[in-house]
């Protein structure tokens, strides 16, 4: 009886493995699917130690998360190469601003995240089942991008208690998922954020996937990320007028050191 099963087993991962080498269509998706069940069943064990660990929603949870998706790297073979980490080491709170490719940034996230810092993400992902409950309980907030008005009131109420609970805010400030090598235009709303509390801002540069990771071409192999912590721009002194220019600089220098981690020539 056990036998039967444990042939039945073997079958159904040969077959598996022989779709896998056939189609790479098959290839990508089963990747992807067990990128998302990784997710969908860890965060159904994290949710329970993280209840009896830290009783309920905390920025501390992020640490027990991180712990978890610091794994997952090893079951696709993706390397990090991480340079500028002593940039987080700023007094007090900060606005940190990355570039935001696909879902596997959670991976590249959790790999750099300094302790008490906080994410910004669309509403839409609270309910994405256990992972939602996880991200809850992780402290992350939560806007509807769908609502200007409503987003800005969230934001302003983070400038706020960003500094009472002396918390770092993740943001990814092209607002979306973009895989194609360069960075959509910035959205303001963190800018506003740094200025209004007069904290400083530190970019995360995340080399482009596009060499290994391509969901139009079914492309998903092993391969190695670099990631840059570059230095903190000081918001002191500048006023919301002053918010359009930051946002540039800031974006410009990003812009470089993608197109140089990535090995593409600057335009
Ligand atoms: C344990 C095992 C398993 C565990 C599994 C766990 C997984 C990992 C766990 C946990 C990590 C979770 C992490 C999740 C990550 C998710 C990522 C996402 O969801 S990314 C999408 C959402 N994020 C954003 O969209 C942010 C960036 N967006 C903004 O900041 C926008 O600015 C926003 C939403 C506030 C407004 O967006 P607008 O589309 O309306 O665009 P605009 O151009 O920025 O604003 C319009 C006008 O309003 C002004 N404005 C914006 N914000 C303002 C403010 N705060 N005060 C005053 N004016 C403001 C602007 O200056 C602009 O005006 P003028 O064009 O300059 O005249
Ligand atoms: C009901 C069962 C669901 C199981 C779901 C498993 C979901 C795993 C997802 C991990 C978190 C991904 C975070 C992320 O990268 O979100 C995308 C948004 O940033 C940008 O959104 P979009 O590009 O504008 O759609």
């Amino acid at each position: 009886m056990e036998l039967g099963w444990l042939l039945w087993g073997a079958a159904v991962l040969l077959l598996l493995h022989v779709l896998m080498e056939l189609s790479p269509a098959v290839n990508f998706a089963l990747r992807i699917g067990f990128y998302y069940l990784l997710f969908f069943v860890c965060s159904a064990f994290t949710v329970p130690v993280c209840l009896l660990v830290n009783g309920g929603r905390t920025v501390k949870n992020m640490r027990i998360i991180k712990t978890v998706v610091k794994t997952f790297k090893y079951f696709f073979g993706l390397r990090f190469e991480v340079k500028g980490r002593e940039n987080f080491e700023v007094e007090g709170p900060a606005i940190i601003v990355s570039n935001h490719q696909s879902i596997l940034d959670m991976m590249g996230l959790m790999e750099v995240l300094p302790d008490d810092c906080v994410q910004v993400a669309k509403k839409e992902l609270m309910y994405a089942g256990t992972v939602g409950l996880i991200i809850y309980l992780g402290g992350v907030i939560f806007i509807n991008r769908k609502s200007t008005s409503s987003a800005k009131m969230v934001m302003a109420e983070v400038a706020k208690t960003m500094a009472t609970d002396n918390v770092k805010v993740w943001v990814y400030p092209e607002g979306t998922r973009n895989c194609t090598g360069d960075l959509l235009p910035f959205k303001k709303g963190a800018f506003h954020i740094a200025v209004q509390a007069q904290v400083p801002v530190i970019p995360v540069v995340y080399s482009s996937f596009t060499t290994f990771y391509n969901p139009k071409k079914n492309l998903f192999t092993s391969g190695k990320i670099k990631v840059e912590v570059l230095p903190p721009i000081e918001t002191k002194g500048l006023t919301s007028d002053d918010v359009s220019d930051l946002t540039d600089r800031c974006y410009r220098t990003m812009r470089e050191t993608l197109f140089r981690l990535s090995g593409r020539p600057g335009e």
